[in-house]
């Protein structure tokens, strides 16, 4: 079941199309993926969903709902992360989760939610003190103290430390596990590929692919390099050039680079078993999301 269904969004700022054409939908328990550079459309996607802006034109349906004639409705089905400067600095984390549990008809217990996040032993520590890291613990549980359907999480680690956004990113596959349908919005490629189902890459204001991390990766997958060094004086460009998939096999020395596209590493493996040549220094450099980017869009993702 689709949680929410966008159709041809289009938004404009004073005459400036900042979304062209938008479309996308989100099915029951996924984490969707929005990705695109700085200034992409991104926010302003993911606010008309949640209801904030008004579109000029497209329909947007979440949990069957108009998230803006039935904002009052969808309150308590959605849960959306809060930015940075949302919350006072001297409330302290227990306050917090009290209060927004009071929003709700029917919020979690938020005790419970405090264990759950490890936030119990920071509950009398003001909003102010806390790290980065400790500040998305509390955005998140915040986010799902309405015990919501579907939760908006929005650059998640942007500033955090590589260990902090680790830990942010185990937040989120225990939200997943929960059976939450999660959008997250980011402009980290690692990220996505970590974390998402299916991802919309939105740039300039429009779709430009929408697919799962792998599908995106392997869509328009150009060649792939096999490197590795030979450690035998046996020349393997006869041995390896008609192997299924391989486009090219050159060789420097001991030095051999096969080129090819599909599974042609598993392929060349084999053979260099079968011939009992042993190799060192192996190396598949293998299409990343970032090489999907340029692919899409012939540029650079640009942070
Ligand atoms: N209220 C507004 N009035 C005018 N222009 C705006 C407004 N909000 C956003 N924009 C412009 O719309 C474009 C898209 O912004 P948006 O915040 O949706 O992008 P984004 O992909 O979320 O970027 P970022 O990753 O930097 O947050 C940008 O060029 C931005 O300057």
């Amino acid at each position: 079941m689709a949680v929410i269904e966008v159709a041809n969004l289009r938004k404009t700022y004073s005459g400036r199309a900042v979304l062209e054409d938008v479309s996308f939908s989100v099915q029951e328990g996924e984490v969707f993926g929005i990705l695109g550079p700085n200034g992409a459309g991104k926010t302003t996607t993911v606010e008309c969903v949640e209801g904030l802006r008004r579109p000029d034109a497209g329909t947007i349906r979440v949990l069957g709902l108009d998230p803006v004639r039935d904002a009052r409705a969808l309150r308590e089905d959605v849960g959306v992360q809060l930015q940075q400067t949302q919350l006072p600095e001297n409330l302290k984390v227990g306050e917090a989760l009290d209060l927004y549990a009071s929003f709700y008809r029917a919020p979690r217990d938020w005790r419970e939610l405090q264990e759950e996040w490890g936030l119990a032993e920071l509950r009398r520590a003001r909003f102010g003190k806390l790290s980065g890291g400790q500040r998305q613990r509390l955005f998140i549980a915040l986010a799902l103290v309405g015990d919501p359907k579907v939760v908006f999480l929005d650059e998640l680690t942007t500033g955090l430390d590589p260990q902090a956004r680790r830990s942010t990113w185990e937040l989120v596959k225990r939200v997943r596990a929960r059976g939450v349908t999660t959008v997250l919005v980011s402009h980290f490629m690692d990220e996505v590929e970590e974390l998402c189902d299916r991802v919309a890459v939105i740039d300039r204001g429009t779709v430009v692919a929408l697919d799962t991390p792998a599908g995106l990766v392997g869509a328009d997958a150009g060649p792939q390099q096999m490197r590795f060094t030979l450690l035998a004086d046996t020349d393997p460009v006869p041995l390896l050039s008609a192997l299924p998939g391989i486009t090219a096999v050159d060789r420097d020395g001991a030095h051999v680079t096969v080129h090819g596209t599909g599974d042609f590493a598993t392929a060349v493996a084999a053979r260099l078993a079968q011939e009992h040549l042993l190799v060192t220094d192996l190396r598949i450099d293998q299409r990343s999301l970032e090489d999907a980017f340029i692919a899409l869009t012939g540029r650079p993702f640009d942070h």
